[in-house]
């Protein structure tokens, strides 16, 4: 068994919204499991933040609380929890008032790594960036981490970024889409960048389209009043989606490099075609199976937010000039189920009679939950048979390689705040890009509202939409089964 964890920098991490349910969900878990793993350097000390009068005890007791929770049973180790309750602290704070800034002044700890965590409502990061600022907490050492919604249009994605550069600079602000934390996106960047084989084939010559599914099997339950305000145009597509189709699209950067790589994001992002209101269905999951349906988790009976939205976009460049790209997102489907599938065109003149066993060659890169890459190939089908012929899968998945690393694989959260001790700010988003893709976003759902569209209704446990399936059948194409 090999280790790889790579050590950082002594920090001091400070979490406003420190009791909130980011922390206790994925912070503080995703924290203790990188000081499982021996990424924690002695006198590193987190600072949680929020305005409960807690004790450094009471905080410590949530903290424990989450962990039992959230962490799973087999890496719950009492010596590990114990050591890492100790380089916990509670600051009672308000965000918006005098209370305790002077005393994370006093806490704060000259020449090591300063990063402060906005896992709070939007909107309060502008006040907490200023207060910061005011109290001379923030110095040159500082980072800050910015949770999202990033705005919800590009006007107050704008207006958000200028509050944040009037306090710190770019290279201090550190905007998180979890989804660029996923391995398989990393190795999405690995298998195009470090191997010949596929690059020549990238391009509209040889693809055909892209397929692009967010699958969820969860609802809106507990989230409905910020979900309802959103919808998942905005929490799924305008980010996530957004980033995984960057990738796949984006032209080799000189370097892997924060600014190499987001200026080749960038520029797919801006060429970027307006999207027809014929390439898009907006649906909304039904009651059913004993559950509520979408209305009554939003508490809103005339809600016409979309809780899925699928969509057919183009990149105008020269690579992709005609190559289809399809993402959709939705919840409360059928599987769990995220993944792009690159589908490759027929060859140039078929050879073989077997007109009917021929499928085209498509790559799958698998996010969640079995993560992996299968490269689907046509061969002949074993046997005395006659050239048949059948497809079978290249298997990519990294099931093997990671059973030779000794600790888990850091969750996408994990990876994300200890790229941020280390000041590389790769898988960040940068300001220009988030409002780009706001951009592109809003007339989308300016026209929505203008014409007062309504989605339609799918029924939970389903691949979503009716319309969804024929905004592919119309293209002579289909989607993916969900699963
Ligand atoms: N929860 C999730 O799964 C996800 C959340 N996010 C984002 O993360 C951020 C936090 O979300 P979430 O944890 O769910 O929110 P919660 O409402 O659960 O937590 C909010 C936290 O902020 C604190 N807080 C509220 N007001 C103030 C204030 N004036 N000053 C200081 N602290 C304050 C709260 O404590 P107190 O009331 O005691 O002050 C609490 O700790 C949001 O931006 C959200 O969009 C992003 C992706 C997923
Ligand atoms: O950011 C968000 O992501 C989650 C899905 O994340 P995943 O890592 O579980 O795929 C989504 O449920 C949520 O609505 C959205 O805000």
């Amino acid at each position: 068994m090999v280790s790889r964890v790579i050590p950082v920098d002594v920090f001091d991490l400070v979490i406003f919204g420190g009791t909130g349910d980011l922390a206790r969900r994925k912070v503080l878990p995703g924290l203790y499991r990188r000081f499982l793993a021996g990424q924690m350097p002695e006198d590193s000390r987190i600072i949680g933040a929020a305005r409960g009068e807690l004790t450094d005890a009471e905080w410590r007791a949530q903290v424990a609380g989450a962990i039992a929770e959230f962490v799973p049973k087999e890496k719950q180790d009492k010596t590990a929890i114990a050591g890492f309750l100790e380089r916990l602290t509670y600051v009672p704070i308000d965000a918006r008032g005098t209370t305790g800034w002077e005393r994370l002044k006093e806490l704060m700890r000259e020449n090591v790594v300063r990063a402060f965590y906005f896992s709070v409502a939007p909107g309060l990061f502008g006040d907490i960036a200023q207060r910061l600022s005011d109290h001379g907490i923030a110095d040159a050492w500082s980072r800050i981490v910015v949770e999202k919604p990033f705005g919800r249009d590009l006007t107050s994605a704008r207006a958000l970024n200028e509050v944040l550069a009037r306090h710190f600079t770019e290279a201090q602000i550190y905007r998180i889409d979890h989804y660029l934390g996923k391995e398989t996106v990393q190795n999405l960047m690995a298998v195009r960048f470090a191997n010949i084989l596929f690059e020549p084939l990238w391009k509209a010559e040889y693809i055909d389209h892209v397929q692009i599914t967010v699958a969820e099997t969860v609802g809106v339950d507990g989230r409905g009043a910020y979900y309802d305000k959103s919808g998942a145009m905005r929490d799924m597509v305008q980010n996530h989606l957004m980033q995984l189709l960057c990738l796949i699209a984006m032209e080799p950067p000189w370097h892997f490099d924060p600014d190499a790589v987001r200026d080749e994001k960038l520029k797919v992002i801006r060429a970027l075609k307006p999207v027809l209101a014929q390439d898009i269905v907006r649906g909304q999951y039904a009651a059913g199976g004993g559950e509520p349906g979408y209305a009554e988790h939003a508490e809103n009976s005339a809600s016409r937010t979309e809780s899925y939205v699928a969509l057919k976009v183009a990149i105008s460049n020269w690579r992709w000039q005609g190559v289809p790209f399809y993402l959709r997102t939705g919840k409360r489907l059928r599987a769990r189920a995220s993944e792009i599938a690159v589908t490759f065109k027929q060859p140039p003149h078929a050879i073989f009679d077997d007109a009917k066993g021929w499928h085209e060659n498509v790559l799958v890169i698998r996010l969640q939950p079995d993560e992996g890459m299968h490269l689907w190939v046509m061969i002949k089908e074993p046997g005395p048979g006659g050239m048949r012929l059948m497809q079978v899968p290249l298997d990519m998945s990294f099931a093997d390689a990671l059973a030779e690393v000794s600790e888990d694989v850091p969750d996408a959260y994990e990876r994300l705040i200890m790229d941020v001790i280390r000041g590389n700010q790769t898988l960040f988003m940068r300001g220009d890009e988030v409002e780009a893709a706001w951009a592109w976003t809003d007339p989308i759902i300016e026209g929505w509202e203008s014409r007062d569209d309504r989605p339609q209704l799918y029924d939970p446990g389903s691949s979503g939409p009716e319309d969804a399936l024929m905004l592919m059948h119309r293209d002579g194409r289909r989607w993916r089964e969900i699963r």
